[in-house]
């Protein structure tokens, strides 16, 4: 319940910021957290869009220990410099440095929390199909719900104090949004898009790209290039973002799901590779590559799995990604500890190579400084690191954007967790485009990847309400 002496804590709060404001002679972040009952995360997401739309963001990892969802901005970290994770550290701690948090922190990802992400590469030109994403792109939400495994909900209120804000009347307005976020109901689907069209770019280019490159990595010019294609998909309706993300709860529960709002775009997917999770001193990533399909029985399924972790060509492309991200670990941490051979990783469309990697943090290692060090690995990126980002620049024909990069979220303490953002599109309006690449090795085969990119646009297809079929 939000009571009416939680609205006097709230007053008391935003008191003490206007104080601090006048004291340091800048604006301060207040951040308000009231522990609520669970709330339906998607019809908050949804809540959202009366007051917030465009600054809406939303977290949820595949073993449910946290759901973030974030409404408006209380603070928007935005960096177009070509060293964005330093840059947004930086602005990050001078944020941290003077908030007042009132209670004590109860739990990770409460309280001032920055969710967003990253492009893929910032040496690539701007293109307008990502305008509205700065290279870096990261809010503080004006109120962000935190679900916790355990059942335990909190509702954060954030926002900046100015030393002539008349806060009586700020203090009201927030308490009236928080009586109706906890009285939430469960989410409802509204009607789905029509879609009519997918584009695709040029095949053929694609798989001469593939060609070259795989003849390029034979001749020991370099190691490993991941290359990606782009749908565009044409709606006859604007597609609904809480559709889609209700799709992608429904139908990959394994993977991450994410969506980053901003102004009429929206950046949404489902990924089951986490890049790093930092939680106290224990770090956690994964390596994921090398890919085959699902079987259509359970027979078949365990055969394609047993091909994919017997099959040299995966075996070598998971290789150097286990390789890269374990050295760039043995930098950042004390202990790294890595098992042998991958595992499978089996997600509703495809399976995967995968290794976890975990590792104890060295004391100064923020979890930005180990998003830097491993991003991209050559899950995304390639080996060596780059000649490969050279290669994307010169045989890709568009920016990736924030597909293949950093996305996800870090508290004030110094905790937080990104996922790599594959499996993903970027909704706008009646239109999305939808990106999906794979690790080109020597042995590369055209048709093959190509398949391989087909597998990996299932997801986003069915997720938008499409079939396969229905555009193949
Ligand atoms: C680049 C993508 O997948 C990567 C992650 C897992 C498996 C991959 C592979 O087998 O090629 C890719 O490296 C994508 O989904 O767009
Ligand atoms: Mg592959």
């Amino acid at each position: 319940m939000v009571t009416i002496e939680m609205r006097e804590e709230l007053y008391q709060v935003f008191l003490q910021g206007k104080e601090r404001a006048k004291q340091l002679s800048k604006p301060i972040l207040v951040s308000k957290i009231t522990k609520i009952e669970p709330i339906d995360p998607l019809a908050f997401f949804l809540f959202g869009k009366q007051y917030f739309k465009g600054t809406r963001t939303f977290w949820a990892d595949p073993e449910q220990e946290m759901v973030l969802v974030g409404i408006g901005s209380a603070y928007t970290l935005k960096s177009y410099s070509n060293r964005r994770f330093q840059d947004a550290e930086r602005k990050w701690n001078a944020v941290v440095a003077n908030c007042i948090v009132t209670p004590d922190l109860p739990a990770p990802a409460v309280g001032p929390v920055l969710l967003g992400g990253f492009t893929f590469d910032p040496a690539r030109k701007q293109s307008s199909l990502w305008k509205n994403y700065a290279h870096s792109y990261l809010v503080v939400p004006k109120f962000l719900v935190t679900l916790a495994k355990d059942g335990q909900a909190w509702l954060t209120t954030n926002a900046y104090v100015h030393a002539s804000d008349d806060i009586t009347e700020a203090v009201e307005s927030i308490h009236q949004m928080q009586q109706q976020i906890v009285q939430l109901r469960a989410f409802e689907t509204d009607v789905d898009a029509q879609f009519y069209h997918v584009q695709e770019a040029d095949r053929e280019s694609w798989m001469q790209a593939v060609e070259q490159l795989a003849a390029e990595i034979r001749a020991q010019q370099l190691e490993k290039v991941v290359l990606a294609r782009e749908l565009r998909v044409h709606a006859a309706q604007y597609i609904s973002i809480e559709n889609v993300l209700h799709r992608l709860q429904e139908e990959q529960p394994l993977s991450y799901r994410f969506a980053i709002e901003s102004d009429q775009d929206c950046f949404l997917g489902a990924t089951p590779e986490r890049l790093i999770k930092k939680q106290g001193n224990v770090c956690l990533s994964a390596c994921l590559a090398g890919s085959i399909a699902r079987g259509k029985t359970l027979e078949e399924d365990r055969q394609l799995g047993e091909q994919l972790l017997s099959d040299p060509k995966n075996r070598h492309e998971h290789h150097l990604v286990v390789a890269m991200i374990r050295s760039a670990l043995e930098d950042m941490c004390e202990d790294v500890k890595v098992p042998e051979h991958p595992m499978l990783y089996r997600v509703r469309d495809i399976q995967h190579l995968y290794t976890p990697v975990v590792g104890i943090v060295k004391p100064d290692s923020s979890i930005l400084s180990i998003v830097e060090r491993l991003h991209p690995t050559p899950a995304l990126g390639g080996f060596p690191k780059e000649s490969a980002l050279a290669k994307i620049r010169e045989l890709e024909p568009f920016e990736r954007g924030f597909y293949g990069a950093p996305v996800g979220w870090l508290d004030s303490q110094g905790n937080g967790e990104f996922a790599v953002a594959i499996r993903s599109g970027l909704l706008q309006k009646d239109e999305a485009s939808l990106f999906a690449g794979c690790g080109i090795v020597g042995e590369s085969d055209p048709e093959s990847e190509y398949k391989e990119t087909e597998l990996k646009f299932k997801p986003m297809i069915s997720a938008l309400g499409g079939s396969w079929n229905d555009w193949k």
